[in-house]
């Protein structure tokens, strides 16, 4: 007869005449196919219980009394665990650092905000994403006790943490208080984690999410992403002397969510008819067009937007360096908006079409709660550093949407790794950890000064560093200009969704049909992940049936020569415009923007190669984009300068002739210094307007090129 050394209110002799045999036999089997990892013997009643389906009702004996049950399988699991290697006294005390861990319990699984005072003591099952994850601590596990009075020794498991262990002899003509040997007791790694009910499993997306804190015993370390937990329900007092308890979880066994693609993605493969459906979509002449209009139908117009948009929830393909690094396969676009034209609207829609897909406005979040946040807070073990993942890392596999973009130089470098390298590091607070970052940017903001001038520079109506601005493939200024017949339509457009969202009479917001088939949101998500995944090449479904995918065998679809040989010469015909004095019209960022959008478009038409088709398409975005932004309507050319964070070159050339004139002007002088009205006269000859005098002077002044040692006097630094 095994002894627990826990007071039990559930009766173990008749627990152990029905199960102990069955118990035993299914661990023997496990012991002898499977190595313990992490001193961990994960008892996965799922699959106990397919052994032995007679005696199921275990599972709910499990979940109603896991922590009294745990103690009972661990010495069933030490005695059969000696009876196969060896009984000697450091097996025994070797086994003393093993746990029992449940996975896979029936019928327990919970939303967050779901669990309650009911479940104390009970086993649960949720998932949810880590908001916040202290540092790995160690936990006194199997406290070893020992009587200065006569010597006994006895080990007590610990599972209530907040109440320091106490323990008496329990030899009969004793009863002393035993006092605790730390050194002869064994310890497990314990992280403090808080964890948040997903968004996409509330029943109403906009209340609140509630999160509940996780103690995760055996941990290595896990400071991101979505989980799924498994334990118990303790309670903790809230403040001495009252019969209030605050509820925490307590776990050791914690599983990092499967991507999402690839739950997704099979439950796709498996409806024949589905993919029946998706195939026939792909076929269809200009499916990307008409399923990027549908993608955001509240919003009128931006077309072009909304294609690009669309292209970028699909992704490019995945490569792999022989090193084993990734090549970026996710496409960053930035909208710069006149007011009220609709950005938080379609940033909003793309951060709700699936879990992966965050949202956050700048002007809330700081620049940690773009990337990540170590900060101190009030934890119940370690010293209080936590990290706090920011959206970059919740959007990990996804977009993360970005409101109200204004990213200021000192977290520039943190946001500039988050979008390049796609992981950031953390190094801070005695925590040293990389997050993964593998998400596409959708980032939005206003013109600083209200409205977007073509005549100026990007960098210089937004607040986004050029190192920054370079790492977006598309930049699209949407400006609101009144036209009678946009309005017109616009007007209609918002009129008539007003009209159906009050009367439930969905025309403009529901589905499409497309040669008789029904094409709706549901539809329009299942297809961007069967093309995202490449899941239409055949051969990759065996990869997605198994446990884990491994990418690199992923097929994608390839460049072709015809298609290679396009964006090539479009690349090569645009460089030839910036020879000699000539802006730089486009740079090898634009070459490889054009390589993931072929890719994109080509994977949106269930291609399984990259064509000439999809090299037009990606060449006429950026063509798009480059008229929009890098235009310079002065000298009639594109400068990519102008687009990505530096002075159109016609703005440069003009400042370097204004310090010249400064140079001339201060040799001629006495007091070796040039006066403004005097620099403004000289320039005038050379075409420079008093306007643009005053606004470069600024600048030099900014970058330290002049100095202006009298007022309306300047001299060349
Ligand atoms: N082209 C459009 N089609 C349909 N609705 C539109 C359009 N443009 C704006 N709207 C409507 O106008 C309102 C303002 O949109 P939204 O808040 O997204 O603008 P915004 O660009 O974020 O404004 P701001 O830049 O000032 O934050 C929304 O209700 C949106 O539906």
């Amino acid at each position: 007869m095994v002894k627990t050394d826990i007071k039990l209110d559930f009766d173990e002799e008749e627990f152990l005449n029905k199960y102990e045999n069955k118990i035993k036999q299914y661990i023997k089997n496990i012991l002898s196919s499977n190595s313990i990892n992490n001193n961990i013997f994960e008892f996965d009643i799922e699959d106990f219980l397919s052994s032995y389906p007679e005696i199921c009702e275990i599972n709910d004996i499990i979940i109603e009394q896991p922590t009294q049950i745990e103690g009972t399988i661990f010495y069933i699991f030490k005695d059969t665990y000696m009876e196969l290697y060896g009984d000697d006294e450091k097996t025994s005390k070797e086994l003393e650092k093993y746990q029992i861990a449940f996975k896979k319990p029936l019928g327990c699984d919970k939303k967050i905000d779901e669990i309650n005072s009911a479940d104390i003591n009970k086993l649960v099952d949720f998932e949810g994403n880590i908001i916040k994850a202290a540092k790995v601590c160690a936990l006194l596990k199997k406290a070893c006790f020992v009587c200065r009075n006569c010597g006994n020794i006895s080990y007590k498991t610990i599972h209530d943490y907040f109440t320091f262990p106490k323990r008496f002899c329990d030899n009969k003509n004793c009863g002393a208080e035993m006092s605790l040997d730390l050194n002869s007791s064994s310890y497990i790694n314990i992280q403090e984690l808080e964890i948040q009910q997903p968004i996409d499993i509330m029943k109403n997306p906009d209340d609140p999410p509630r999160s509940i804190r996780a103690f995760l015993e055996n941990s290595d370390g896990i400071y991101s992403g979505r989980v799924d937990v498994v334990g118990t329900v303790m309670k903790k007092f809230t403040k001495p002397n009252m019969p209030v308890f605050e509820i925490y979880v307590k776990s050791n066994h914690i599983k990092l969510n499967e991507s999402f693609q690839k739950i997704e993605v099979r439950d796709i493969i498996s409806n024949t008819e589905l993919m029946e459906t998706m195939n026939e979509l792909g076929k269809k002449k200009n499916i990307v067009e008409i399923l990027s209009h549908y993608l955001i139908p509240q919003i009128k117009g931006y077309e072009m937007v909304k294609k690009s948009i669309f292209l970028q929830q699909i992704k490019g393909c995945t490569k792999f360096l022989p090193d084993g690094s990734q090549l970026r396969k996710d496409s960053h676009i930035l909208l710069i908006t006149d007011p009220g034209i609709g950005k938080s609207t379609m940033l909003r829609k793309i951060a709700r079409l699936f879990p992966q897909n965050a949202y956050a406005s700048v002007t809330t979040a700081t620049g940690g709660g773009l990337t990540a946040n170590v900060v101190r807070e009030s934890t119940e073990i370690g010293d209080g550093w936590v990290v706090k993942p920011g959206v970059f890392v919740r959007a990990n596999e996804g977009t993360a949407c970005i409101d109200e973009l204004t990213v200021e130089r000192n977290i520039m470098k943190y946001i500039l790794e988050a979008m390049e390298s796609q992981t950031i590091h953390i190094n801070k607070g005695g925590i040293n950890v990389k997050l993964p970052t593998k998400c596409a940017v959708l980032a939005a903001c206003n013109p600083k000064r209200g409205r977007f001038d073509s005549n100026l520079g990007v960098i210089e109506q937004i607040n986004v560093p050029s190192p920054l601005l370079s790492r977006f493939d598309l930049i699209f200024p949407l400006k609101d200009i009144p036209d009678k017949k946009r309005d017109e339509e616009i007007a209609e457009h918002i009129l008539n969704t007003h009209i159906e969202t009050a009367t439930k009479d969905y025309k403009l917001l529901s589905s499409v049909e497309i040669d008789g088939i029904t094409v709706n949101e549901e539809l329009i998500k299942n297809y961007i992940i069967y093309s995202r995944t490449c899941a239409y090449f055949e051969e990759n479904h065996s990869l997605f049936r198994s446990d884990t995918v491994d990418e690199k065998k992923l097929k994608n679809p390839h460049l072709t020569k015809s298609a290679k040989k396009l964006i090539k010469n479009y690349y090569i015909d645009m460089r030839k415009l910036g020879e000699g004095d000539n802006p730089i019209p486009v740079t090898a960022r634009q070459l490889e923007a054009a390589i993931r959008i072929s890719e994109m478009h080509a994977k949106a038409r269930l291609s399984k190669k990259v064509e000439e088709i999809d090299a037009k398409v990606a060449i006429g975005i950026i063509e798009e984009c480059l008229n929009q932004v890098a235009y310079d309507p002065e000298t009639g050319k594109y400068d990519i300068g102008k687009a990505m964070g530096q002075l159109p070159k016609s703005k440069m050339d003009k400042m370097d002739k204004i310090v010249d004139i400064i140079r001339e002007l201060q040799a001629l002088s006495d007091n070796k210094l040039a006066y403004e009205q005097d620099i403004t006269e000289k320039a005038f000859e050379f075409g420079i307007s008093e306007k643009e005098v005053e606004d470069a002077l600024e600048k030099l002044k900014k970058s330290a090129d002049i100095y202006s040692p009298k007022f309306g006097y300047y001299k060349v630094s």
